[in-house]
């Protein structure tokens, strides 16, 4: 998101009143790889939902390549893509092909060469031969895999990504947090951003933003803000009033 510089963000919670998520923040972020850790109900989902309008501030404004999110919701959404936690919030389609093909639309006119793009791309993300399975029919993980794919399908200047990881097994983790982290690199995209709990993901990121209590309590290269991250729950845990 270079460029961008949100403003306090803040969102309604419907019939229970106003809640205060987050802000005040301010933050330029141009990294190739940002991570975004920090306790249960941090605020990190919702900061990270600013960049595509999925949330919108408050107060203040979020820019993202030079274009307001809340303004200007369609260009960024067609810039930015959004990995959801719960891969079923995402996936539209009925099967795990259909999906994928829909995600190409835009980079293969032609619906033979969408079919023969996305029997490759379910190859390329270990779903091969799952092109007809339905989406409710997958694992967990599958879902989380597909829904990955979908959004590279897509070609997104900035993919952020929300807790990716986290119905992935070992091995996949590590594929995934790989990949991930290599986008950047390969040109496959500008820009990732990614919430996690996975410290050792996290300490790999260029930067690294520790949100708590909806603020930004440290901002660092991965590996020192980790360890910041860690020294100041140990400090907590240990801390008056607290069993050890
Ligand atoms: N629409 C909403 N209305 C009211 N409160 C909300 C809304 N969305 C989020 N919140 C609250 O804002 C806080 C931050 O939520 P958020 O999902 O950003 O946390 P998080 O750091 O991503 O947490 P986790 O690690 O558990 O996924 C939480 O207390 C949550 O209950």
């Amino acid at each position: 998101m270079p460029g961008s510089a949100p403003g306090p963000g803040q969102q309604t919670g419907g019939d229970v009143g106003t809640v205060r998520v987050l802000g005040p923040i301010d933050l330029v972020v141009t990294e190739p790889t940002v991570a975004v850790i920090g306790a249960n109900g941090s605020g990190k989902s919702t900061l990270v939902r600013l960049l595509n309008g999925l949330v919108t501030p408050s107060a203040g404004t979020v820019t993202v390549h030079g274009l307001d999110a809340a303004e200007d919701t369609s260009a960024v959404r067609a810039r930015t893509g959004f990995v959801f936690t719960d891969p079923l919030v995402q996936l539209v389609m009925p099967t795990a092909g259909e999906d994928l093909e829909l995600s190409l639309r835009r980079t293969h006119r032609r619906r033979g060469d969408r079919r023969a793009a996305a029997v490759a791309l379910l190859e390329e993300h270990g779903l091969g031969g799952l092109a007809h399975r339905s989406i409710y029919d997958l694992s967990g993980g599958q879902r989380q895999r597909l829904a990955l794919a979908s959004v590279l399908a897509t070609d997104p200047v900035l993919l952020v990504a929300d807790e990716p990881t986290t119905l992935l097994d070992l091995e996949w983790t590590l594929q995934v947090q790989e990949l991930l982290l290599s986008l950047p690199g390969t040109g496959r995209c500008a820009q990732l951003v990614y919430t996690t709990h996975d410290l050792d993901f996290a300490a790999q990121a260029e930067r690294c933003l520790v949100v708590a209590g909806g603020r930004i309590a440290h901002d660092a290269p991965g590996p020192a803000a980790v360890d910041w991250y860690r020294r100041d729950v140990q400090s907590r845990r240990s801390g008056p009033g607290v069993r050890p």
